[in-house]
């Protein structure tokens, strides 16, 4: 048959179909026409051995977006890339670009060995509605085909792991937020810091168990529940000022897909804000008070404040005494309602939470706050050594090794620089600057800094020379009187 005949017989074939149906709509009775079509179906049930289970985009009575359908549409991402001969792009979070399939495409997908297909599609809804935003009435799905015998491990563990790999890639992929709070409100902004664990300086060893510990408490909910406790962990980074510890809250955020929540503990007004804070925070998110030595020294807080309130004594009154009341109120948040927060409410909401304290000097902290158990884990960082300059030297100068490093490293054990001040050296004073010109200014550095060790440990000397000196002729002086 030549094809032209082909598709005229095709057609005249579907236009007879067509008009018989036609025929059985009208002029069958209603019950019988149910009858045939319920026994129709059940008759294809015998012979088609598959099951369908339909997702759809927009679910409920307010048309929420269904968690399930986009859970599914980041687990087919992957696999519709490498299958699907059509695919959608778009650009989610302003950086990467996602592909899913395009409507009415097919891939297949295994599990433990068994095959299913999922199907994407869409409907287009004859609903009239009277708005002035513009709607959208096209109504997507995915179809999931697979085998009637399969049906117990599909329904169950399946779909199980396509709905939590689905959250986990929306984790990967999310835009991360830095939230930082004026007062009793928290306000965000896109949180882009490029730190990460492998551009931090610090020794390697150190380094990898603060990762693995990272990864185990964030893959670690079922361990969590089982012992009865909640999804928290607590951090205390310390270290003299410049040694990466705002640096690897950043990188520890990037790592894990968090969110940032910088608390400002001296803008909280009293323990009720705090907890109210704490609790509107994300699952997924570490919670950072800097400083917490200085956060929580509030009457060294009111005596700065009243210092301040003395220097504008030549402003109007009523407005001097205004700002004196707002000033000097100290914020009311105690020791204790922080450890409360910590300890007790926390249980209370859901989601995987991290709480990070840093200090400057860990001394001075309260014991209650960094007892085992409320702080897991402590992390010093501290002055730059050799393994943490060759991070830094990988990272500025892209250099592994270079004659001039034993030379840093004898100079680097002799005195304390920080991270900070090694990497400030470091950095090329132009964009065509010279690796080992850097280096020799680094060296340069630290000679100076060791130069002006030595000076100052003599005149320490002196000092306290010439003060045993006054003591002894003080004693031999009152000797003598007596
Ligand atoms: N360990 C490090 N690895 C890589 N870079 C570092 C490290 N420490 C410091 N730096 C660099 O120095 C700068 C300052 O470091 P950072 O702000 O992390 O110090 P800090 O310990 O938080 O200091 P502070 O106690 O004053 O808050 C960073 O921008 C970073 O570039
Ligand atoms: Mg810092």
């Amino acid at each position: 048959m030549v094809p032209a005949d082909m598709f005229a017989h095709l057609g005249s074939t579907i236009g007879g179909l067509m008009f018989v149906w036609a025929i059985f709509q009208q002029y069958f009775p209603y019950e019988l026409r149910r009858h045939i079509e319920k026994y129709s179906q059940r008759l294809v049930g015998y012979v088609y051995p598959y099951i369908q289970i339909t997702f759809n985009e927009f679910t409920g009575e307010r048309l929420m977006r269904s968690e399930a359908y986009s859970a599914i549409e980041n687990y087919l991402s992957s696999k519709s890339s490498t299958q699907a001969k059509r695919l959608k792009a778009d650009i989610k979070n302003n950086q990467s670009l996602v592909l899913s399939m395009d409507d009415h495409e097919e891939v297949s997908d295994e599990f433990k060995g068994v095959k299913v297909w999922w199907a994407s599609g869409k409907n287009i809804s004859k609903q009239q509605t009277f708005s002035y935003a513009p709607i959208n009435d096209e109504k997507r799905y995915y179809k999931l085909n697979f085998h009637k015998g399969q049906r117990e491990l599909i329904i169950g563990p399946y779909l199980t792991h396509v709905l939590k790999e689905g959250k986990a890639i929306r984790v990967r992929n999310r835009q991360r937020k830095l939230y930082t709070n004026n007062g009793s409100h928290w306000s965000h902004v896109v949180f882009e810091h490029p730190a990460t664990f492998k551009t931090l300086a610090m020794e390697p060893e150190k380094k990898q168990d603060i990762i693995d510990d990272l990864m185990a408490f964030s893959k670690a909910e079922e361990f969590y529940a089982s012992i009865g406790r909640a999804w928290k962990r607590g951090y205390l980074l310390y270290g003299p000022p410049g040694t990466g510890k705002s640096t690897m809250i950043a990188a520890m955020a990037n790592l894990l897909g968090y969110d940032l929540y910088d608390l400002e503990l001296t803008a909280v007004k009293d323990n009720t804000e705090l907890r109210r804070l704490l609790i509107e925070t994300s699952s997924k998110s570490i919670i950072v008070i800097e400083d917490i030595d200085c956060s929580l020294d509030l009457t060294g807080q009111r005596r700065k404040r009243k210092e301040k309130v003395e220097e504008d004594e030549e402003k109007d009154p009523r407005e001097k005494l205004a700002k004196e009341e707002r000033e000097t109120k100290p914020s009311q948040v105690t020791l204790s309602g922080l450890l409360n927060f910590i300890d007790g409410l926390w249980s209370a909401c859901r989601g995987e939470r991290l709480i990070v304290f840093t200090t400057n000097y860990v001394e001075k902290l309260d014991a209650a706050l960094i007892r085992k158990g409320r702080m897991d884990k402590h992390i010093e960082l501290s002055y730059c050594n050799f393994e943490s300059f060759k991070v830094l030297a990988r990272n500025y100068l892209k250099l592994e090794a270079h004659h001039l490093f034993p030379k840093v490293r004898g100079l680097l054990e002799q005195t304390n620089m920080t991270p900070a001040d090694v990497a400030e050296h470091l950095m090329p004073k132009s964009l065509t600057g010279v690796a080992e010109n850097c280096l020799h200014n680094l060296i340069q550095a630290l000679e100076q800094e060791i130069e002006n060790g030595k000076l100052k440990a003599e005149e320490e000397g002196k000092e306290k020379k010439s003060a045993a000196e006054e003591k002894d002729q003080d004693t031999e002086a009152s000797s003598d009187r007596k």
